[in-house]
């Protein structure tokens, strides 16, 4: 199927209801889904550049099949909670994540996630999941990220695709700068920049944010 033919697809399927999106897992309307985690991810957390503490808590919402957090659990040693809204997303994540793993994965609405003080995340990354929002909800994302994440912690943004229409989603119209009013200020960028390496299809449309919690 065409990609343009999926977007319309997609989009005429997920409303401003979040469980609308078990339906796309249904269909297979899962195009953004490469089957492994994207180069910027790989390169931010292999690269040094962020001194990442020894044991922590890593968080990825809207985490589709679990790539991701399966990269992150194994790469920094750390517990990672992935969470989805779709019950087949989280199937497909539980599959792909494997026994042994201290990667786990759970169905959750991000908007009605908690934790306590003490599981609050070291690492939270978002990968296509601020963008899978409707923009009007983009304040109460950066609430829910405030509210879980340390001090002290990073919040990964990988913002994709830099080419999207103005009024249509999703995806969702995104520059980097959308992110910085819903968090508010207090936040440190510190990295931001175009990835070193991005997937073929990639290139020229996504740029890395690294924000560290005040
Ligand atoms: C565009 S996909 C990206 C998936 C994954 N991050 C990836 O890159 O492969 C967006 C994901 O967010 C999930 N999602 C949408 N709204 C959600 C919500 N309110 N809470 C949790 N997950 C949600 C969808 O089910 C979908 O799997």
């Amino acid at each position: 199927m065409a990609a343009s033919n999926v977007s319309e697809k997609l989009r005429a399927i997920i409303t401003d209801d979040p469980y609308t999106w078990d339906e796309a897992w249904k269909q297979n309307l899962t195009s953004w889904d490469a089957g492994d985690i994207q180069p910027p991810l790989r390169e931010i957390v292999q690269s040094g550049e962020i001194a990442f503490p020894k044991t922590g808590r890593a968080f990825v919402p809207g985490c589709g099949s679990g790539y991701d957090a399966k990269f992150i659990s194994s790469e920094l040693g750390w517990d990672t909670l992935a969470i989805d809204i779709s019950t087949i997303a989280v199937q497909n994540a539980a599959k792909n994540i494997g026994p042994g793993s201290l990667a786990r994965v759970e169905v959750h609405d991000f908007f009605s996630f908690a934790v306590p003080e003490s599981e609050k995340f070291d690492l939270i990354y978002d990968y296509t999941f601020f963008v899978a929002i409707p923009p009007s909800r983009r304040p109460e994302w950066g609430s829910q990220m405030n509210a879980l994440i340390k001090r002290g912690g990073y919040l990964i943004t990988l913002v994709f695709p830099l080419d999207t229409e103005t009024d249509v989603g999703p995806p969702w119209f995104v520059r980097p700068e959308h992110y910085l009013a819903p968090l508010g200020g207090d936040w440190e960028k510190v990295v931001d920049r175009v990835p070193a390496v991005s997937s073929s299809s990639h290139v020229g449309r996504e740029h890395l944010v690294v924000w560290k919690k005040l």
